[in-house]
């Protein structure tokens, strides 16, 4: 269950009137979703019934939203399919709520594709490119916030959770992508504003049409391989051996290089940046399953699964990206 602040149409009669969309008239809880309460709020003006959705933020401060949701903005403003912030009366995309951060967005068609093929795959490839180059000239400036800073603080509090073998593997990797973050071929790798999170529950599909994506709630600015090889992670394996498919890798990088091509130190850089990926998402899911926070609100994921597609990308040479057509 994901609602953790309880609202009801009541809470909304007055609070709604900051914003031009008339009144609130229903409002659904979303089950899904892990870290923020969400729901589908349907308002009134006139005749007219439109789809939104609320979310109440449950672990982001009013200082780190600002950035999410004005790159939001930028990005839907650009023809970008993803959820556009509704401003109220003052500009302001993020307004308190129960005392709470709150935001309302629009709604995106359709639902999660968890069984990806490869025509999923190049939509999603087309869609991240073409976003990358939209958020290039963003003005906003947030680093990852899990990016290699976080893992070198977090690896500590975790490692007295681990075996012994499994405490050595995650300091060796941390230690292997230190060396490689400092590297000249890391240097030349492009970068700006990247999502962080595009797994496959954060992109809508009406049949094989992607609709949008959302959940912007860990992006900020890293290389865009980085963003590439998260989306790779997720999208392109077989879940249960942590494996990449051919197919889906091939369909998935071909569509997002017709739209920006690879540079050389990408192509160099594209196996590290796969573990680095990996290690992000193991790392975090350590974390919150060990080390969880204060009033817990979060339901853990496995962390054995990035585990195991770590352990799979050091073992497996990765193609290379500029063999693919
Ligand atoms: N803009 C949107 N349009 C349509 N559905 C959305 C939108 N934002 C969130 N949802 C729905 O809410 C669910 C939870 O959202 P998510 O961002 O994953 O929550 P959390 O941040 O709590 O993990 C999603 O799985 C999706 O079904
Ligand atoms: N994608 C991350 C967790 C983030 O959850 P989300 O529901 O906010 O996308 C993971 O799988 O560990």
């Amino acid at each position: 269950m994901a609602v953790f602040t309880a609202v009801t149409l009541d809470d909304l009669t007055q609070w709604m009137k900051q914003f031009p969309l008339g009144q609130a008239v229903a409002l659904k809880g979303i089950a899904s979703g892990i870290e923020n309460s969400n729901f589908f709020l349907t308002t009134q003006r006139g005749a007219e019934r439109a789809e939104y959705v609320l979310t109440v933020f449950e672990n982001l401060d009013f200082d780190q939203l600002p950035f999410y949701l004005q790159l939001m903005r930028h990005l839907a403003e650009r023809g970008i399919p993803v959820p556009a912030p509704v401003p109220n009366a003052v500009g302001d995309l993020v307004v308190p709520l129960h005392g709470k951060p709150a935001a309302i967005v629009s709604k995106l068609e359709g639902s999660s594709q968890m069984d990806p093929q490869p025509v999923h795959c190049a939509e999603v490839g087309t869609m991240l490119a073409r976003m990358h180059l939209a958020a290039s000239d963003f003005p906003m400036q947030q680093p990852n916030l899990r990016g290699l800073a976080w893992w070198q603080a977090t690896t500590p509090l975790v490692l007295p959770y681990l075996t012994p073998a499994n405490a050595c593997f995650l300091h060796d990797e941390v230690t292997f992508q230190t060396e490689f973050a400092a590297s000249p071929v890391y240097a030349q790798l492009p970068r700006g504003p990247v999502h962080a999170d595009l797994f496959r529950n954060n992109v809508m599909f009406v049949g094989e049409k992607l609709t949008g994506c959302f959940d912007f709630y860990f992006a900020g600015v890293d290389t865009w391989l980085f963003d590439l090889a998260v989306t790779v992670n997720d999208w392109c394996i077989d879940l249960d051996s942590g494996e990449l498919d051919e197919a889906r890798v091939n369909a998935l990088l071909a569509s997002y290089r017709a739209v920006r091509p690879f540079t050389d130190a990408e192509d160099i850089a594209w196996q590290p940046m796969l573990r680095a990926a990996a290690l992000r998402f193991w790392l975090s899911r350590l974390y919150d399953f060990y080390v969880p926070r204060e009033a817990e609100m979060l339901t853990p994921h496995d962390p054995t699964h990035f585990e195991r597609i770590l352990r799979e990308r050091i073992a497996t040479p990765a193609p290379r990206l500029a063999n693919f057509e």
